[in-house]
């Protein structure tokens, strides 16, 4: 059997549901195609809730620093409102429903089930053939990685779906990678009362950012309780049944009731037919050009595309993609400014380029530093005011190439600097701004004055 649209986008995810959407709504006859819930992973085992125990953690946090500076409080943690918000506000009960009419609300076709390309323009959907007049939009997203670790495939670990699904919170638990996923639950659940250990393979924490970030955020998770493993990968685990025995690369054992596993996500692309339009199954994403052209008749959007996965990539890229099969004009794909926050508590906001990526791209760097808690803002706020504004400079072009935002806020913070790496503002025009007294952003004013 074969149908005809003017665009197939498969996987509506972040990406591929605003592609469809947007398209549909310019009057296209779209088809989405999708295998599990529509919206994909951020509102039903990513950010939306995340953020939301997070932010349940924080109120912990906060009643716990009232003591030495407001009175006291005792602060009893109770994780079923957490895990019943989750389940009415974020996903009901993990149901896509309102997603799915508010996608043929638009006007596109939703067609339920597993897809593969099917050659250029084409893509099959169990047994029926969806023929493309324009365009087919890959949005197929990541699964997490799993690491090649003896005994672990035949354990019942967690990955960031049954972490984000728990309604009991775990006595105990090991996170296996200290990124992102890791370290935003890692102190989410220490904070509701487990007893969490991070194994970090590489040699600190976040180690994609800058290295005064890492110090930031392992101090601030020891504070919480966790403990901290780095240069030290898992080398064995096994379950009896009840609980996890997990050995660590120095040798030491760890008996917990749950692990999970956040050592990166990996895009699938064995299963997407990727060979049927000329490209490689085996590489590690679909390689786009800038305007997210992948093949003949075919583009990519989101994580698939490995260019940063976040939900503001994917939507950013999603806006090209839909301007790009429409005939439009706009500015292609820039990188250069991508900003991204890890919600641990100090957050870390980032843009741009690190201190290191800027000198490894040959770049003449300066580099300027302010301590949070030696601004006037940081030092009122006082429990819970670590943090660290660093700004990268390109100091031939006299512009902002990079900074890191690690503190109380730090993601809002990032804003300013995300604006100023964006538009190449000149660093002169920054050291003669006017900065509001006292806030954290105007850290930033010294960490300018501080460039060297
Ligand atoms: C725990 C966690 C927290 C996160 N927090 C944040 C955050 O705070 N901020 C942020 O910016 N990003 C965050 N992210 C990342 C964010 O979720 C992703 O970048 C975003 O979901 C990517 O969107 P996407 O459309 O590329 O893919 P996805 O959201 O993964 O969607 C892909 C969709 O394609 C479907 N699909 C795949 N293959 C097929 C097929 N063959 N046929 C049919 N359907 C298919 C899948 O079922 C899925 O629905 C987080 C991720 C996790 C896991
Ligand atoms: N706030 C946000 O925007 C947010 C939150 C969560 C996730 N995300 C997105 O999801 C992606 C995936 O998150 P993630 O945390 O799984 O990946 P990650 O790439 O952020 O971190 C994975 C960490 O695991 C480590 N690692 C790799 N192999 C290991 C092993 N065998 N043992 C121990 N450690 C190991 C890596 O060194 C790295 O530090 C992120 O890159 C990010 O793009 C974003």
């Amino acid at each position: 059997m074969s149908e005809q649209a003017d665009v197939v986008v498969l996987g509506l995810g972040v990406g591929g549901e605003a592609v469809a959407g947007w398209l549909a709504e310019a009057g296209l006859d779209v088809v989405g195609v999708e295998g599990n819930l529509v919206g994909g992973e951020c509102p039903y085992w990513g950010c939306i809730p995340s953020k939301m125990m997070i932010r349940s953690a924080g109120l912990l946090a906060e009643g716990r620093r009232i003591d030495g500076m407001a009175g006291h409080a005792e602060v009893h943690p109770d994780w079923a409102p957490v895990a019943q918000r989750i389940r009415d506000e974020a996903t009901t009960d993990w149901n896509d429903q309102i997603a799915a009419d508010r996608l043929t609300g638009k006007g596109a076709r939703l067609v339920r089930g597993w897809g593969r390309l099917a050659g250029p323009g084409a893509v099959e959907v169990d047994g029926t053939v969806y023929r493309a007049r324009r365009a087919v939009v890959v949005g197929a997203g990541t699964a997490p990685a799993i690491p090649p670790i003896e005994g672990l495939a035949d354990t019942p670990y967690w990955t960031n779906r049954e972490a984000l699904e728990t309604k009991e919170l775990p006595e105990s638990l090991l996170v296996l990678g200290g990124g992102a996923i890791g370290l935003e639950l890692a102190q989410a659940f220490a904070r509701f009362g487990s007893q969490v250990t991070v194994a970090e393979a590489a040699d600190r924490l976040l180690s994609m950012e800058e290295p005064e970030a890492s110090d930031v955020v392992r101090a601030a998770m020891e504070a919480d309780g966790v403990r901290v493993h780095t240069g030290n990968a898992a080398s064995m685990v096994s379950h009896d049944g009840l609980e996890f025995a997990v050995t660590l690369q120095d040798g030491t054992d760890h008996t917990v009731q749950r692990l999970l596993v956040s050592v990166g996500r990996r895009v699938q692309l064995g299963n997407l037919g990727v060979d049927t339009v000329g490209l490689d199954p085996s590489a590690r994403a679909i390689e786009v050009d800038e305007r997210m052209r992948a093949a003949e008749k075919l583009w990519a959007v989101g994580d698939v595309t490995g260019r940063g996965a976040f939900t503001h990539v994917a939507m950013y890229q999603a806006a090209i993609v839909v301007r790009d099969i429409l005939g439009q004009e706009g500015p292609p794909a820039d990188y250069s400014a991508l900003p991204r926050v890890t919600f641990t508590d100090p957050e870390v906001g980032a843009v741009g380029m690190t201190q290191a990526q800027a000198e490894k791209a040959g770049l003449r760097v300066r580099v300027g530093v302010a301590e949070v808690p030696s601004t006037t803002r940081g030092w009122i706020h006082k429990a819970g005011n670590d943090g660290v504004i660093k700004l990268v400079e390109d100091a031939d072009r006299g512009v902002l190439v990079g900074a890191t935002t690690a503190g109380p806020h730090g993601g809002e913070v990032l804003g300013a600097l995300a604006v100023a790496v964006h538009g190449e503002v000149p660093v002169e025009r920054l050291r003669h701004m006017i900065y509001a007294y006292p806030t954290f952003h105007r850290g930033i004013e010294e960490a300018v004055q501080s460039l060297a």
